[in-house]
């Protein structure tokens, strides 16, 4: 299977007032030739990923429970990712055996930032987790993105520690 996750999952929780060059759609195996690793590299360090590597990875998120929501936007002209941000799903004994949902790595290609694509990850992700029936979902993000984040209904509610290896 190509995508990471089952796309008839996302299709209800994609907003219907995208351009049309636009598609919103799971992480497909063959987007390391359209641009996802550099697309991530706007993010973070992402480090020397050949295609072997990258569809390994793939693989091992794709079969992989929870599951890897992992939401790219491609720009059907350019052929491009231009756009990406993943839901986790992570599973728990607490609140009823319940699941946490985390929003990771969201990233929008620097020439396509400010015309509301991030807004659509967020939207996507906020509407998708709560199909899933996560009780909460949360993220983590400097203290200038916190007005970003607030228009979808995240909080800034408690300190953040983080120990670094690498
Ligand atoms: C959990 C994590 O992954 S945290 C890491 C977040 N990612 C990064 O820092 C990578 C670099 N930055 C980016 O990729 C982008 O700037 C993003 C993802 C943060 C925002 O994506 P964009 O597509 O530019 O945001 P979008 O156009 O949807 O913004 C909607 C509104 O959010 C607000 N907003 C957007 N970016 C910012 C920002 N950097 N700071 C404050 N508010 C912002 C604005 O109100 C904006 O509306 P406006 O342009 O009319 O003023």
């Amino acid at each position: 299977m190509s995508s990471i996750f089952d796309a008839s999952l996302l299709a209800p929780h994609v907003p219907q007032d995208i351009p049309e060059n636009l598609k919103v759609r799971p992480l497909a195996k063959d987007d390391f030739s359209k641009g996802y690793l550099e697309l991530l590299g706007q993010l973070t360090a992402v480090g020397d990923l050949d295609q072997e590597a990258f569809e390994k990875r793939f693989e091992a998120m794709r079969v992989s429970v929870p599951n890897y929501h992992i939401v790219v936007i491609e720009d059907i002209n350019s052929q491009k990712v231009v756009g990406s941000a993943s839901l986790v799903v992570e599973m728990k004994f607490i609140h009823g055996a319940g699941s946490r949902g985390r929003v990771e790595d969201v990233v929008v290609s620097s020439e396509m930032r400010r015309q509301k694509l991030g807004a659509v990850l967020l939207k996507t992700l906020v509407s998708l987790g709560k199909s899933l029936g996560v009780y909460k979902m949360s993220l983590e993000c400097v203290p200038d993105l916190l007005p970003f984040y607030s228009q979808f209904g995240f909080k800034d509610d408690c300190n953040f520690m983080t120990q670094r290896f690498q």
